[in-house]
């Protein structure tokens, strides 16, 4: 670990500690415990899905603000993280820590006392998993990292179904299921064309570790893996034949994407791979919600 951001830096900006809370992943994060919200079967009050929805937010953004701060030697030399507001000098290492453990703390702590302990537990596991599982115990270790550790953003819908329900239950099992196969399609596109970043600090990503060709086989495999599981919300009651036909043919697209990746001999395929993932992922979770709210549903 460097210790060259332990000093105390004047004059962080608010944009600074916004940023440390990884905004644009964690919108997506939010919008699939949204949906997990709106899906669950059962009725919450509408601020306290309010606040449900604020606690994923916050704990979310604080467990990234955690990351930055245990990552910070590593994020210094990464080309894609190196202007972060840590190893930029912007924001101290501690006083990152203390934000994300003050908001890690703050959002579980108004979950549990506002909506309910269930919820509340699964933003502490989720939490937990992110930072100790995936951050400091596997990242550095393995090049199963994101397989075992991405579990921690697969909780999101879970922690929005147990906010209405108090329960986790199967439909919210397979939503966990379909953003864990997600993952590491998701990511390996990513340290694919990222690959130099990842050599460089000695983090053994699947595409560092088992080479190009490797990754790019299992890649193809979890989309092939996502297309029943992802189908699988029309036959447990959460979705109809319209999220049923969306879902399906947005599955043919990502496995079309990986066959292109995997023959690819340039970075650009991985690329509008990894752009893909983010669609897929937003498309296939507004198909769910949208279909629940037309139909009349919803928490
Ligand atoms: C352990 C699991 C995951 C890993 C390792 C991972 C990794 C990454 C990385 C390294 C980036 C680039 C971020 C940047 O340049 O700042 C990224 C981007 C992104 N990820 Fe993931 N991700 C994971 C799970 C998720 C989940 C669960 C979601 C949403 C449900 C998600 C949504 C996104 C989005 C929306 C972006 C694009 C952000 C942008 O526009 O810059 N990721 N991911
Ligand atoms: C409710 C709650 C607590 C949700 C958390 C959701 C969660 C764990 C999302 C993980 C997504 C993410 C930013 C991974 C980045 O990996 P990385 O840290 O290796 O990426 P980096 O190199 O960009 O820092």
């Amino acid at each position: 670990m460097t210790d060259l951001t332990l000093d105390r830096v004047p004059g962080a900006s608010v944009g600074d500690y916004l940023e440390l809370l990884k905004p644009r992943v964690m919108s997506l994060v939010v919008f699939t415990g949204l949906a997990g919200l709106v899906l669950a079967p059962g009725h919450l009050h509408p601020l306290l899905a309010g606040v449900a929805v604020l606690c994923i937010a916050v704990g979310a953004g604080a467990s990234g603000a955690i990351n930055m701060w245990y990552d910070r030697d590593i994020d210094a030399v990464m080309a894609r993280t190196a202007k972060r507001p840590i190893p930029s000098g912007r924001v101290g290492a501690e006083e990152a820590l203390g934000f994300g453990v003050v908001l890690s703390a703050a959002s579980t702590l108004l979950m549990g006392l506002a909506v309910n302990w269930t919820a509340a537990a699964l933003l502490a596991l989720t939490i937990g998993f992110y930072v100790f599982v995936y951050t400091m115990w596997l990242k550095r270790r393995t090049p199963q990292n994101i397989v075992i550790g991405g579990a921690a953003g697969a909780f999101p819908p879970m922690i929005g179904w147990a906010a209405v329900t108090g329960s986790v239950d199967l439909p919210s099992i397979l939503l966990f299921l379909l953003i864990f196969l997600w993952t590491p399609p998701h990511f390996w596109a990513l340290a694919l064309f990222r690959n130099g970043d990842y050599t460089r600090a000695g983090v053994p990503m699947m595409p560092v570790v088992a080479g190009p060709e490797a990754t790019k086989r299992q890649m193809l495999l979890y989309t092939l893996l996502l297309l029943p599981v992802a189908a699988a919300p029309a036959f447990v009651g959460i979705a109809g034949p319209a999220y049923l036909a969306g879902s399906t043919l947005l599955g043919l697209m990502f496995v079309g994407c990986a066959l292109r990746v995997l023959r690819a001999t340039d970075d650009r395929p991985a690329k509008r791979m990894f752009g893909f993932s983010i669609l897929y992922l937003f498309l296939l979770f507004a198909l769910l919600v949208g279909e629940r709210l037309i139909s009349g549903g919803g928490a």
